[in-house]
């Protein structure tokens, strides 16, 4: 049984817009990604699980409670972290977490202090004085700090440097070790590199694919670029059975794309040309999510 289960919901805004017939689960120690364009309906997903939107058709449960008509409970269980966190200004970072944690009946604030550290986060002034990426932090804190078994987290990484965007992939990968099951919204495919087991693609309201990233990740296929010294050298090899997916005559660079399989044989071609450079350049995926975008896969 599914921890977060969203069961068929459907909610149409005006007609056309909104999101239909979506399903998905996640299991216990679970970390779903939840991608897809501007106004795919990763949001609204989100405000049903949160109890916020009732369905017009389906279903959505977190730990077997209805998130509709039991929300009162379902939010006890949860951490949430908003895509727009709407935070009274006039209040300090820290007096926000201890009201926070007061109206959770928290006991003490050894999380909250733990998570303050690892995000060099100085939580004394007043939010409204705050960067975004600041109060990024402090919104994380409060939807980690009672360590809940749920957690929704709406582009969480969104304000984060590259140093604090790591620092939360280290703290995913913890909370999903101790069986917390997690469900994260993005829309770039480096923010879920290293943290997702599963991602589910949205498009126009719909699910348009759900895949393991291991499996992604394992793919044979891969992408390679090489530049030639000369380029006569480039032309006589794209004539071979290799997948061109790119040719810049003026830098004498090849992009192409080749099974595993078939190392061996493309290495044998480049040892008898001159080769300036000879890299990957895009991992499997990347590409998986730029072909979800470009509409090219339909899993579901
Ligand atoms: N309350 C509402 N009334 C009317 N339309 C709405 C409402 N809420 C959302 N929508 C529309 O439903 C669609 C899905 O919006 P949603 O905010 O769920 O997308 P999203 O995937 O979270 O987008 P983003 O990545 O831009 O945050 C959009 O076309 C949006 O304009």
């Amino acid at each position: 049984m599914s921890i977060i289960q969203v069961e068929g919901i459907t909610k149409k805004f005006n007609g056309e817009k909104g999101i239909f017939d979506l399903s998905f689960g996640i299991n216990r120690g679970e970390v779903f990604g939840f991608i897809g364009p501007n106004g795919a309906g990763k949001t609204t997903t989100i405000r049903h699980l949160l109890g916020f939107m009732k369905p017009q058709s389906g279903r959505t449960s977190i730990l077997d409670l209805d998130c509709w008509s039991q929300s009162k409970e379902v939010q006890k269980q949860l951490g949430y972290l908003p895509a727009e966190i709407a935070f009274p200004e006039k209040m300090t970072g820290m007096q926000l977490i201890r009201y926070l944690a007061n109206m959770r009946k928290l006991g003490n604030l050894t999380k909250a202090e733990e998570l303050i550290h690892r995000f060099q986060l100085d939580p004394s002034g007043p939010i409204i004085r705050m960067s975004k990426g600041t109060k990024q932090k402090i919104g994380i804190i409060c939807a980690f700090m009672h360590d809940p078994e749920v957690l929704i987290l709406d582009e969480p990484t969104s304000g984060l440097d590259p140093i604090m965007q790591s620092a939360f992939a280290d703290l995913i990968r913890e909370e999903k070790r101790q069986g917390r099951s997690i469900l994260m919204s993005f829309h770039m495919f480096e923010e879920i590199e290293g943290t997702c087991d599963r991602i589910g693609m949205i498009k126009q309201g719909r699910m348009v694919s759900i895949v393991q990233t291991e499996e992604i990740r394992n793919s044979s296929k891969r992408t390679y670029a090489i530049e030639f010294t000369h380029l006569a050298e480039l032309e006589s090899i794209i004539h071979k059975p290799f997948v061109v997916k790119e040719i810049n005559a003026d830098q004498r660079r090849l992009i192409i794309e080749i099974d595993d399989a078939r190392m061996n044989e493309l290495l044998h071609e480049l040892s008898t040309r001159s080769i300036k450079s000879f890299r990957e350049i895009q991992s499997s995926l990347e590409e998986y999510f730029m072909s979800c975008y470009k509409g090219e896969y339909h899993h579901v």
